[in-house]
C-alpha cells in the first residue's frame, strides 16, 4: 500500500476515535506548503544532470516545521507527504513545539561522488532557501543524508540569510551540532524499547533482536542493545545480512564497517537471505530501513514478539491487522523513532542560546522526554481502548488539533 493511503488511513482511523469535526479532520491533512524543485548539476566530468527535490511543509500549528531530508532513488511526492505528515503528528507526541516537514531528492548518493552531493545540496538549498529558517522550518539528516550535508545546506543558507546555525539540525558539532545528535535515535529507539519491555516485566538483556538497516539508526541501536546485554542475533543492510545466534559483537562491526569494511564482509557472523531477515526467529524486530517493508505479503510469517518500529512506516496496515491478530506489540514509529527529533529540538534550543550542553544532559534529558511520551500513549491507550499506534495517533493528533483550534482555525 501506498505510503500516503497508509498514513492517512492511519490519521483517518485517529481522528474518528476523537470524534474530530470533519473539516477540521479534512484540513489536517492537507499540507501548508508543497516545494518541489528541479535541480541540475555538472557532474565531475562537465555533464549535466538534473534532479527533483522536494519539501513538504504540513503543518506548523504547534510550532516551527522540522523534518529530515532524504536522499534516495525512490524519493517520490507522496512519500514525503507522508513522512511529512507523519512529523506533525511525531514532534507532537514527543511535546516538543513543532510542526511536520520532510524533503528528499531522487537521487541515489551511493552514485555520486562527494563534490557532486555538495553541488546537489547546495542547488537544492539555493531553491528553497526562503521558505525555511529558524522559526519556519528546521531541515536535519535522514536516510542517504548525514552531517555534511546539513553543513553544506548551513552555510548555503547563510549566504543569503547571514550566520544561521539553528537552520538545520543534525549538524556537526564544530559548526554548533549537539553533543548526542548522532545517536539519538538509537538511543530513543532503545530507551522506547526499555519502556515497553517493562511493562511485560522484562528487560533488554533477556531479549534476542533482529535488525533490519545498519546505518545512523540501526547501528546506534544496536550498540546501545549491545552494550546492555541484549543478543543481536541478525543484522542486514543493502550489502546483505549476517546471523549470529550467539549474539554479533556489535562494537566489532561498527568498527569494521568505520575502517571501510562492509557488512556483508564481517567474519563475526554467517551470510543469511536478506529476504529471510524479517521472519527470522527472535524476540523483537526492529525495522531500521525502507517504509513498506512488512506488509501482507510477509507479516503472517514474522516470529517476533515485539516490533519497534525505528524506521519511519515499515509496517503497512494490512500487515498491522495481521501481526496485532497474531499477538505482535507494536511500538509505533511516531514514538519509537522520536529520539532523533527530540535531541534536534534541544540542539536548535542550544543554537538558539547559544550555549553547549554536555552529553550526559543531552541523553539525560532524551530518556525524560522518552519516558514521559509513552506514559502519555499509554493513557491514550486506556482512555480509548486502543493499541499503541492508535494511541500514539490520537496523542499526536489531538495536540495538533488543539493548537489548531486555538489559533484560530475557523477564524
Ligand atoms: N536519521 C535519523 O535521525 C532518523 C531516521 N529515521 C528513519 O530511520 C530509517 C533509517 O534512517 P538512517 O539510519 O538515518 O539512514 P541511513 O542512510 O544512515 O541508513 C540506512 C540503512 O538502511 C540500509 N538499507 C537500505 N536499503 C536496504 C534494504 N533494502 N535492506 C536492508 N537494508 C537496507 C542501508 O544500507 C543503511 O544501512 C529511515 O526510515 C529514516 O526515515 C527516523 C527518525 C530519525
Ligand atoms: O531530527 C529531525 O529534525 C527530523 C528527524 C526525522 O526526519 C524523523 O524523525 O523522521
Amino acid at each position: 500500500m501506498n505510503a500516503l493511503t497508509a498514513t492517512n488511513r492511519n490519521f483517518r482511523h485517529a481522528a474518528r476515535i476523537l470524534g474530530l469535526d470533519t473539516k477540521l479532520e479534512n484540513s489536517l491533512l492537507i499540507p501548508f506548503r508543497e516545494i518541489k524543485v528541479e535541480c541540475t548539476i555538472p557532474k565531475d566530468d562537465g555533464t549535466l544532470v538534473s534532479y527533483v527535490g522536494f519539501r513538504i511543509q504540513h503543518d506548523n500549528a504547534r510550532g516551527p516545521m522540522k523534518g529530515g531530508i532524504r536522499y534516495h532513488p525512490e524519493v517520490d511526492p507522496d512519500e514525503v507527504n507522508a513522512l511529512a505528515q507523519l512529523m506533525t503528528w511525531k514532534t507532537a507526541v514527543a511535546d516538543i513545539p513543532y510542526g511536520g516537514a520532510k524533503g528528499g531528492i531522487g537521487c541515489n548518493p551511493m552514485d555520486l561522488t562527494v563534490s557532486e552531493l555538495e553541488r546537489l545540496t547546495r542547488v537544492f538549498t539555493q531553491k528553497i532557501h526562503d521558505l525555511i529558517g529558524t522559526q519556519r522550518d528546521v531541515p536535519a539528516p535522514d536516510m542517504g543524508t548525514n552531517a555534511q550535508t546539513m553543513a553544506w545546506i548551513l552555510d548555503e543558507y547563510s549566504k543569503f540569510h547571514g550566520h544561521s546555525p539553528a537552520v538545520v539540525t543534525g549538524k556537526p558539532i564544530d559548526l554548533g551540532g549537539s553533543l548526542g545528535r548522532e545517536a539519538a535515535t538509537g538511543l530513543g529507539v532503545v530507551y522506547g524499547t526499555e519502556a515497553l519491555l517493562a511493562e511485560y516485566g522484562k528487560s533488554v538483556s533477556d531479549m534476542t533482536f533482529v535488525i533490519q538497516g545498519f546505518g545512523n539508526v540501526g547501528s546506534w541501536a544496536a550498540k546501545n542493545i549491545f552494550d546492555r546485554g541484549g543478543k543481536v542475533i541478525a543484522v542486514s543492510d543493502i550489502t546483505g545480512a549476517i546471523k549470529n545466534s550467539n549474539g554479533i559483537d556489535i562494537r566489532a562491526l561498527m568498527k569494521h564497517k568505520e575502517g571501510g569494511g562492509t557488512l556483508k564482509d564481517f567474519q563475526g557472523g554467517d551470510a543469511m537471505d536478506p529476504n529471510d531477515l524479517l521472519v527470522h526467529q527472535c524476540d523483537v524486530l526492529i525495522p531500521c530501513a525502507l517504509g513498506g517493508v512488512l506488509n501482507k505479503d510477509n507479516a503472517g510469517d514474522v516470529k517476533a514478539k515485539y516490533i519497534i518500529e525505528a524506521a519511519n512506516h515499515p509496517t503497512d496496515p494490512e500487515a498491522d491487522e495481521i501481526l496485532s491478530k497474531k499477538g505482535v506489540v507494536i511500538l509505533p514509529d511516531i514514538y519509537a523513532n522520536a529520539g532523533g527529533v527530540t535531541v534536534s529540538y534541544f540542539e536548535w534550543v542550544q543554537n538558539i542560546q547559544g550555549f553547549m550542553w554536555d552529553e550526559d544532559q543531552v541523553n539525560r534529558e532524551l530518556n525524560k522526554y522518552m519516558t514521559k511520551a509513552f506514559g502519555d500513549i499509554k493513557a491514550m491507550c486506556k482512555t480509548h481502548n486502543c493499541s499503541l499506534r492508535m494511541g500514539a495517533f490520537t496523542l499526536g493528533v489531538n495536540r495538533v488539533a488543539r493548537a489548531t483550534l486555538l489559533r484560530g482555525w475557523e477564524a
